[in-house]
């Protein structure tokens, strides 16, 4: 690739922290449009009563229209295809302003295909969450079908899954490891975004910063999180330490010098430094800058 061709991919988004709230909880929602999440996720799905759904998809679709989210990215988490809301659920976000609509408990291509056509191929970018067997097993093919579908993003369900799976998670997620491996694997193969799976405490630091790390070694973007207390930690871990960030802007000057502008690789403290470190290096100051 050279390096006008690099200048031409589109940077991603941040989505550091993602925050899930019930679309049922109009306090939550309107908190959220003063909290400094990357995402924000209304939930018509597994924090919603059945006997709420209706009213919550009401009060989501309301929410979207009156705005005030600046610039936060915002996603509707819909009911999963083959339950009774699905479909009126897609029909009411078709035309919404909102960034992606998520769907919950994706085990084939054909699941997504289906909210695609109920949606309509102009609605708006489709998010998946990967929570079971079936969802693991689907990846490489998501990844095919992700461009045509306009599948965007998997968000790791590490709830369902280690139920689906009958895994007993300890609190290094030990078992669960290989599956977010998968769905890293997955989202980048299809040029798509990948999202942790929430940890259920909110009393824990320590636990959530050390969760976050593990979830930015492996490679996700950012986490979705259940708490407004979550996301300082999860926007410090998923942004660039500033070891990194200066690794970052010295690798843009190597490449900007007139001395070594022209090559394709270089030395820098002792390491080979290439063209797709300036890349990599441009992603991370950008990212950085927001
Ligand atoms: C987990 C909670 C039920 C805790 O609620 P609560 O005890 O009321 O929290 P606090 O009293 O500490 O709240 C303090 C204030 O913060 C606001 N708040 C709380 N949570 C949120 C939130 N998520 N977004 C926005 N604002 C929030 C409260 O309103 C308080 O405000 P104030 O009145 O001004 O003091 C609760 O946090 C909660 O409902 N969390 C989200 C639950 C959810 O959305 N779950 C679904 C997604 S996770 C999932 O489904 C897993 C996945 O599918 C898988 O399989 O793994
Ligand atoms: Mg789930």
């Amino acid at each position: 690739m050279t390096a006008d061709a690099t200048l031409l991919r589109p940077l991603p988004r941040r989505r550091r922290s993602a925050l899930f709230m019930p679309a049922s909880n109009p306090r939550a929602v309107e908190k959220a449009r003063q909290l400094p999440c990357d995402v924000v996720i209304l939930d018509l799905e597994d924090a919603v009563a059945p006997d709420r759904k209706v009213a919550a998809r009401d009060t989501a679709v309301a929410a979207l229209a009156a705005g005030g989210f600046g610039g936060r990215e915002l996603v509707v988490r819909v009911n999963a295809g083959d339950t009774v809301w699905a479909a009126a659920d897609l029909a009411a976000l078709a035309a919404a302003p909102v960034d992606a609509v998520l769907l919950p408990k994706v085990g084939s291509v054909a699941d997504v295909a289906t909210a695609r056509a109920r949606i309509g191929a102009d609605g708006p970018a489709l998010w998946a969450m990967i929570e079971s067997a079936r969802g693991l097993l689907a990846l490489p093919a998501l990844a095919d079908a992700a461009e045509g579908l306009g599948l965007t993003a998997l968000v790791a369900g590490t709830n369902d899954l280690a139920i689906d799976l009958s895994c007993r998670p300890d609190t290094a997620r030990t078992p669960l490891l290989p599956a977010l491996a998968q769905i890293v694997a997955g989202a980048r193969a299809g040029g798509m975004a990948a999202l942790d799976g929430v940890l259920n405490v909110t009393d824990d630091a320590e636990r959530l910063a050390a969760e976050c790390a593990q979830g930015a070694m492996w490679g996700f973007d950012g986490k979705t999180l259940i708490h407004p207390a979550q996301i300082a930690t999860a926007n410090t871990a998923f942004g660039p330490d500033p070891e990194t960030l200066e690794w970052a802007r010295r690798v843009i000057a190597l490449f900007a010098d007139p001395a070594t502008a022209d090559r394709g690789a270089v030395a820098m403290d002792g390491a080979m430094v290439e063209r797709l470190h300036l890349e990599q290096a441009e992603r991370i100051v950008a990212m950085a800058d927001g």
